[in-house]
């Protein structure tokens, strides 16, 4: 029997097969898989470090490539479906540690180890470069160090000074905008209409400090599973889940005529999270099969994005409704709201500032998308997304609960400064 094989020399072979369907362009895949999504399968050992190495190999692809072609690597060898892992070889050769003799492939590239380091050092030299970052696109670099990392404060399980004194050195900020939004108050009955895998149901129940109600529906059983697990995770105790299509929910009947607030975040494209989805690592799509797809994709999200807005705003007593979507695309955001007006103002309905403060508003394509917020990747340094707010006109309770929730946030910034200046003293 041969000496144990170290770990990595199997991440490196699944981080190939990752790698090599991603670059196999198939188009319906692309469409609906994130390189996370890959990576985070059951099958996949190791996640932590499959997912660095995939995306560090994808992230140097271009200049390994360049490389392995200007040495010959891959000329001759007769197994043509082995490219993938010479580029992750080539990757830990140059980029990360020696590599050990554990395999064939790591033989091979072993033996032309000079030849690639030169070719390597040819490279930064003819694009004048000291660090290996430099090699790489500019738009690449902005990205990877763009985004920074934002967290919620679950306060049913710690204070939100608590947790900003544990996350103080690392300079964290959190946001999680439709729910704050809604604003609920503390004994409202509340609907999360959409709210697999739950991060915004936990978030209200939050907010609610665990009174009032909130019924959270998921269409999908498996993600119904990811839903309960989350609630039971925080620890909120006023938060029922149901298995149910939100759109045959008889907003009439008994359950849900008290309703007074709806948070509704549907299945969208998620083309806001691109960047931290990593899908600028992926390689450039082409091929009209693929655009037509997703514009067709993009309009049956439209219109049951359109139908469950609609559905919202017809519970009897609902103050309040907050529509998100983690799309950047206008067809799900203003068109959508746009598409609705006529049918909120015959239930009394207007649209609500988002978050008045907030610089990026709605695209100007209808008399109103002022209201409307809109973040993005680089500009707002977090994913891309958007909100819009609906209240009731016979409600008067919005401008009263956002002066109390803003005073309270003044006066937690007024303590936490007292308390830093009392340390420093
Ligand atoms: C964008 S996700 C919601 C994310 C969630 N709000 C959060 O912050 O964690 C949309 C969810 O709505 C569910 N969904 C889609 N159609 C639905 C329907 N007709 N009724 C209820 N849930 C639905 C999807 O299965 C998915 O889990």
């Amino acid at each position: 029997m041969g000496a144990k094989k170290p770990a990595l020399h199997f991440v490196r072979r699944q981080v190939a097969r990752i790698l090599r369907q991603v670059l196999a362009g198939n188009t319906q895949h692309r469409a609906l898989a994130s390189i996370k999504s890959l990576v985070y399968k059951p099958s996949i050992v190791a996640k932590k470090a499959t997912l660095a190495l995939i995306c560090n190999t994808l992230k140097y692809l271009p200049v390994i490539k360049d490389i392995v072609h200007s040495v010959g690597l891959l000329q001759g060898r007769k197994n043509k479906g082995q490219d993938e892992l010479f580029y992750v070889l080539t990757h830990d050769l140059l980029f990360e540690q020696e590599i050990l003799p554990s395999g064939k492939e790591e033989i091979f590239v072993l033996s032309r180890k000079a030849a690639l380091r030169a070719a390597f050092v040819r490279l930064m030299m003819k694009k004048n470069v000291t660090e290996i970052d430099g090699l790489l696109p500019p738009e690449t670099r902005q990205i990877q160090s763009y985004i920074p990392r934002y967290v919620r404060v679950n306060t049913l399980q710690m204070t939100v000074d608590e947790a900003l004194e544990k996350l103080e050195e690392l300079g964290s900020k959190a946001s999680c905008i439709p729910a704050h939004v809604l604003c609920p108050d503390l004994d409202w009955e509340v609907l999360d209409a959409c709210a697999s895998p739950g991060n915004k149901t936990v978030h209200l129940a939050a907010l609610m400090k665990g009174k009032g109600r909130v019924t959270a529906c998921e269409l999908h059983r498996k993600r119904l599973q990811v839903l309960q697990d989350t609630v039971k995770r925080a620890g909120a105790n006023n938060i029922q889940v149901k298995h149910q299509d939100f759109l045959k929910l008889d907003p009439n009947a008994s359950d849900y005529s008290k309703v007074r607030a709806i948070l509704l975040d549907p299945s969208c494209s998620g083309s806001g999270t691109t960047v931290q989805r990593m899908d600028h690592l992926l390689p450039v799509a082409n091929g009209q099969s693929f655009v037509f797809s997703v514009f067709q994709r993009i309009d049956r999200l439209a219109s049951f994005q359109k139908a469950a807005l609609c559905h919202a705003l017809s519970f009897p007593a609902v103050e309040r409704v907050v529509y998100s979507t983690c799309s950047v695309n206008q067809r799900e955001n203003e068109d959508v709201i746009q598409s609705v007006l006529e049918h909120a103002r015959s239930h009394k309905f207007k649209l609500g500032t988002v978050l008045p403060d907030w610089p990026h508003r709605g695209l100007p394509v209808f008399d109103g998308a002022q209201h409307l917020l809109r973040t993005d990747a680089l500009r707002d340094k977090t994913d891309g997304f958007f909100v819009a707010l609906f209240v009731r006109e016979r409600s008067q309770t919005f401008e009263q609960q956002r002066k109390r929730k803003s005073s309270e946030i003044e006066e937690r910034k007024t303590k936490r400064k007292k308390k830093k200046q009392k340390k420093l003293n």
